[in-house]
C-alpha cells in the first residue's frame, strides 16, 4: 500500500438564476481546457471556506455566499491525491474578471454534461444533480 499525500481541494458550484458556472482549465497547465468548478488547493492554516473565498477572489475577482457542502471526491494522480470538496454557492459580487481561465459558461443542470469535464468533477456533477433531486439519467445519453 503506497500512501500518497492528501491535497484538499474546496471547488464553488455557483448558481445565478438557475444556472451553473463551468470554468475552462487554461491552455498551457495541467488538466488544459478541461472544465472544472473554480477553486483551488487548500493552503496551511485555512478552512475550506477561507480557500474557497480567496480562490475565487483570485481567479474570479468576485465575492461569494457559500452554502451545502457535498460529498467529496477524490482522485488519484502519480504522485498526489486530489480530495475535490464541492461547496454550493452565489455570487455577492457583480463583475466577473478572469485571471487564469480560457473561459467561463453559465449552463442549465441540464447543459452541464455535455462539456468535457476534469474526469473527478463528472463524480462531482453527479452528486449535485442528486443534491438538486434531478435524475441525470433521464437526459445524459
Ligand atoms: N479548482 C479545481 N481543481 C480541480 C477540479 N477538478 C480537478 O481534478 N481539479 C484538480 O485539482 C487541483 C487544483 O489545483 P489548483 O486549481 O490550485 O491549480 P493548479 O492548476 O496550479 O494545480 P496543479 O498544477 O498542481 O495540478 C488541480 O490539479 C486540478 O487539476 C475542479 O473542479 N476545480
Amino acid at each position: 500500500m503506497i500512501f500518497k499525500p492528501l491535497v484538499k481541494v474546496p471547488c464553488a458550484i455557483l448558481e445565478r438564476g438557475g444556472k451553473v458556472l463551468a470554468a475552462q482549465r487554461s491552455e498551457g497547465g495541467s488538466l488544459a481546457l478541461k472544465w472544472e468548478f473554480p477553486g483551488g488547493k487548500l493552503e496551511e492554516g485555512e478552512t475550506e471556506e477561507e480557500c474557497l473565498r480567496r480562490e475565487l477572489q483570485e481567479e474570479l475577482s468576485v465575492e461569494i455566499a457559500i452554502g451545502d457542502r457535498l460529498p467529496v471526491t477524490d482522485r488519484d494522480d502519480d504522485t498526489r491525491t486530489i480530495r475535490l470538496v464541492p461547496f454550493v454557492c452565489s455570487l455577492t459580487s457583480d463583475t466577473i474578471v478572469l485571471t487564469e481561465h480560457e473561459q467561463i459558461l453559465w449552463l442549465t443542470p441540464e447543459e452541464l454534461p455535455y462539456l468535457d469535464w476534469a474526469e473527478a468533477d463528472r463524480y462531482v456533477l453527479r452528486d449535485y444533480f442528486a443534491y438538486k433531486g434531478i435524475d441525470m439519467d433521464s437526459f445524459v445519453p
